[in-house]
């Protein structure tokens, strides 16, 4: 057996393999995914998003299915209240200059990342398991000119190679659900500047439910991921000196682009868990702000 190294060996040895078995999982997951509900969306301007959407359809500008370009105005609708979330995101930031570093913890295909930089013209460095999206981010930076400001990396976001207080904001973008809450907040905490702002969407499930319902489960077994309650949230915040400014249950916002998202084409099955699981109350879509203090 040889112990040479070929060229594509001493490329991936530049970065460090997956933490644990799950994480490995997780970078196969989203190396190997292309459903049309996030490409075609994304084709609509360049923005490829791994999140979902918020605020009232434009049933106006959609018109009806008898229209011959329905489809595609249905695609480009969903696609702007997945933009909409991220604009709400970036408004609980706070006061971000163009000298500014942002974390865009788990940052898919980079539609965040782009964003950020377009409204505040800071850096953002981008951090996700998979080389694939990754190198799809990195293309769209370097095919958008911006590739000295907006950059993505293959890193565990528990484990990243900021400076202790180096940047001035952060996020989590419906990245939150694959990683132990405590070990996150505590690498945010560590890499944010004392006064910096942590925000994350996501979706939890409600203590007030009891337990996470069979919806909650079938999500988890959908996205091999562990939805947390809203309760860890705060608590793992709190223990890492990250002071909530914002709790936002935008439940009622989301319930709008998922009832869209159902009846057309690019259903991936998933709809049905999500709509249930908001309308019965046991899992919620929220934005938490918080102050590294
Ligand atoms: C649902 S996607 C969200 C992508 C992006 N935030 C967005 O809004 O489009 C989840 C992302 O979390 C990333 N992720 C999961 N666990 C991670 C970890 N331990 N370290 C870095 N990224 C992780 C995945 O690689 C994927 O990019
Ligand atoms: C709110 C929760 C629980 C989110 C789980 C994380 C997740 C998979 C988000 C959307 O990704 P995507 O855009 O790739 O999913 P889809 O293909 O369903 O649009
Ligand atoms: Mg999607």
């Amino acid at each position: 057996m040889t112990t040479e190294l070929t060229a594509t060996d001493a490329a991936s040895a530049l970065i460090p393999g997956p933490a644990t078995p799950y994480q490995g999982d997780i970078a196969r997951y989203w190396n190997a995914e292309a459903r049309p509900v996030n490409l075609r969306l994304g084709d609509v301007d360049g923005l490829y998003h791994h999140h979902y959407g918020i605020g009232a359809v434009d049933h106006a500008s959609l018109g009806g299915p008898e229209d011959s370009e329905y489809e595609k105005k249905l695609v480009a609708e969903l696609h702007r209240l997945e933009s909409a979330q991220a604009e709400v995101l970036l408004d609980h930031l706070g006061p971000i200059t163009a000298e500014d570093t942002l974390v865009d913890a788990g940052c898919g295909r980079g539609g965040s990342s782009v964003m950020a930089h377009q409204r505040f013209g800071c850096k953002v460095e981008g951090v996700t398991l998979s080389t694939t999206q990754a190198d799809f981010g990195n293309n769209r930076a370097r095919e958008l000119g911006i590739d000295g400001h907006v950059r993505a990396q293959v890193c565990n976001m528990l484990d990243t190679p900021f400076e202790k207080g180096s940047v001035a904001a952060s996020w989590n973008n419906e990245s939150s659900m694959y990683v132990d809450l405590d070990d996150l907040m505590a690498e945010h905490s560590r890499f944010l500047k004392v006064g910096g702002r942590y925000v994350t969407i996501t979706g939890c499930w409600n203590p007030k439910y009891g337990q996470p319902s069979k919806w909650v489960s079938q999500i988890n077994a959908h996205f091999e991921c562990n939805i947390h309650s809203r309760r860890e949230y705060l608590k793992a915040m709190a223990d890492n000196r990250l002071v909530p400014q914002a709790v936002i249950d935008l439940t009622p916002d989301t319930l709008p682009y998922w009832e869209l998202r159902a009846t057309s084409s690019l259903v991936t099955g998933i709809e049905e868990a999500f709509i249930e699981s908001y309308k019965d109350g046991s899992f919620q879509y929220v934005l938490i702000a918080a102050d590294r203090v």
